[in-house]
């Protein structure tokens, strides 16, 4: 039996991280992708505040010590000074996967008028996928609905595990099987 893929949950935010308020951003990404994945996986899971340095050491170190497939973010994607999540997920990645940013801005934009306020991005570090989504928790389930259907042939394509989903719920497309 193969191992489960390890999946980062990071969620960015001065607040959530410091106590003023609950975190609802990532356990609200474990509950979607737990909806989402039928092949075994499991979260790991970071809270950290808006500090650049931060987020890039744990960035680093979920893609490289942790071997993590696939690690989404949430916050710190505006336009705000201590917004630097995409400043982050840019200095730590070998290639910039501009797709990503331009869907999930697009498919928000239908939930709000201020979904151009995000800078998400995404890129590709050594085998993992780094996927910003904005620190509202409902645009989570906004964002990943949008991108999951790519993300389990890009994690085939940087020879990560074979992540399989639910077609009921999201389905998954690969041009090519495996
Ligand atoms: N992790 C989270 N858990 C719960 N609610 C959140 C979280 N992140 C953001 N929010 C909610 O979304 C709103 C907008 O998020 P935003 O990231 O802009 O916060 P912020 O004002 O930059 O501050 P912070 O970095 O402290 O989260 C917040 O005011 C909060 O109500
Ligand atoms: N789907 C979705 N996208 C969204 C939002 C939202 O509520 N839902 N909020 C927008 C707003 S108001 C901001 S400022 C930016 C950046 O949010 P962040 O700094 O919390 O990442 O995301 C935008 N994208």
């Amino acid at each position: 039996m193969t191992d489960p893929a390890a999946i980062g949950v990071v969620t960015i935010s001065d607040r959530a991280s410091a106590g003023v308020y609950q975190d609802l951003g990532g356990p609200a990404m474990v509950e979607w992708l737990g909806k989402a994945l039928t092949s075994p996986w499991r979260p790991v899971a970071r809270l950290i505040a808006d500090e650049q340095e931060v987020i890039e050491a744990t960035l680093r170190e979920l893609a490289d010590q942790e071997k993590c497939a696939l690690i989404v973010t949430t916050g710190g994607t505006g336009p705000s000074p201590r917004d630097v999540t995409p400043e982050a997920t840019e200095a730590v990645c070998d290639k910039m996967m501009p797709g990503f940013g331009e869907l999930m801005r697009a498919v928000s934009l239908k939930v709000v008028p201020t979904a151009i306020l995000s800078r998400q991005t995404a890129g590709i570090r050594g085998q993992s996928l780094i996927v910003n989504l904005p620190g509202k928790p409902s645009a989570i389930a906004d964002c990943l609905e949008a991108v999951m259907p790519a993300i389990p042939y890009c994690i085939d394509l940087i020879g990560g595990p074979f992540l399989q989903t639910d077609a009921a719920f999201c389905k998954a497309f690969r041009p090519k099987a495996k």
